[in-house]
């Protein structure tokens, strides 16, 4: 008789993975998964190899070595057109936001709908208010990128890549340029998201307020090495440090604090 009990799958698994450009090695023998609905830190020092990694799981770098899977599906062995559609799963915001100057708000979110979907122009209007009223700004949708401070780019950025209800959302340092009040405003809506959606979240970040509150588990990058040298969340590791980089990387707001007082 089959058992009732289920293991819970990982919704990403990363296996021995070696990234690198040509035949430059950047990082090797990565290991870790993401529990759905989790958020999940990249994180390491300058260089290391965190956005590359990003790159690699998002479908821009493919792999030297090893594995990605999104379910029990091997990305980077899929075909070129299964992998578009895996990739139509993942909703992307980069740093800059990256959102076309030339359109208003509500057209940039429009863009994927109308590219991916068959849907009405009608339904297309309303999952665009939809999205931005889940990042609250309903009020951008007829404005233009260049009408934005900071902040409302990237919540306006998020509601596009939330636009096809991606099951995983990466985040490259979203809260790079943002003044702290915004940053905490930008984590609590990015909390709210995975509490109210489910989405797992993948993040690079080097805000480690950001990461303190918000990341649940994490894999950390030696650039020397290049290679992970500790897995746990941001708390943890500031907690438990399992060795003197990991301990200096997570103690580093407190010393540059302090150096801003001398
Ligand atoms: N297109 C490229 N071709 C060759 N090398 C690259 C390319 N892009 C990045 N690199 C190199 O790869 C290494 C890792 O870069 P990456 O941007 O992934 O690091 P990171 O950990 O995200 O850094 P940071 O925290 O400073 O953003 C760096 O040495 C960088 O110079």
């Amino acid at each position: 008789m089959m058992s009732n009990i289920t293991t819970e799958q990982p919704l990403l698994s990363v296996k021995n993975l070696q990234i690198g450009y040509g035949p430059k090695l950047i990082q090797k023998n990565i290991n870790f998964t993401v529990k759905k609905g989790s958020i999940f830190a990249l994180m390491g020092g300058s260089g290391c190899g965190k956005s590359t990694l990003l790159k690699s799981m998002i479908g821009l770098l493919p792999p030297q070595k090893g594995n990605f899977f999104f379910k029990n599906e091997d990305y980077w062995q899929a075909s070129k057109n299964h992998r578009i559609k895996i990739a139509h799963k993942f909703g992307v915001l980069f740093q800059s936001a990256a959102l076309w100057s030339s359109m208003t708000v509500g057209e940039n979110i429009a863009l994927p709908l109308q590219l991916f979907t068959d849907l009405s122009p009608t339904m297309i209007q309303r999952l665009v208010e939809l999205k931005l009223g889940l990042v609250g700004m309903d009020h951008a949708i007829n404005l233009y990128p260049s009408e934005l401070s900071g902040g409302m780019k990237k919540r306006c950025g998020l509601a596009r890549a939330l636009a096809l209800d991606p099951e995983v959302l990466f985040f490259d340092e979203p809260s790079a340029g943002l003044d702290p009040i915004t940053s905490k405003r930008l984590d609590d809506l990015i909390l709210n998201l995975r509490n109210g959606l489910g989405t797992t979240i993948v993040i690079v970040s080097h805000e480690l307020p950001s990461l303190f509150t918000i990341a649940d588990d994490g894999i950390f990058m030696d650039a020397q090495t290049k290679t992970p040298i500790a897995y746990g969340s941001p708390k943890a590791l500031r907690d438990n440090p399992p060795c003197e980089q990991v301990n200096d990387f997570m103690h580093r707001q407190r010393f540059d604090q302090l150096k801003q007082k001398d």
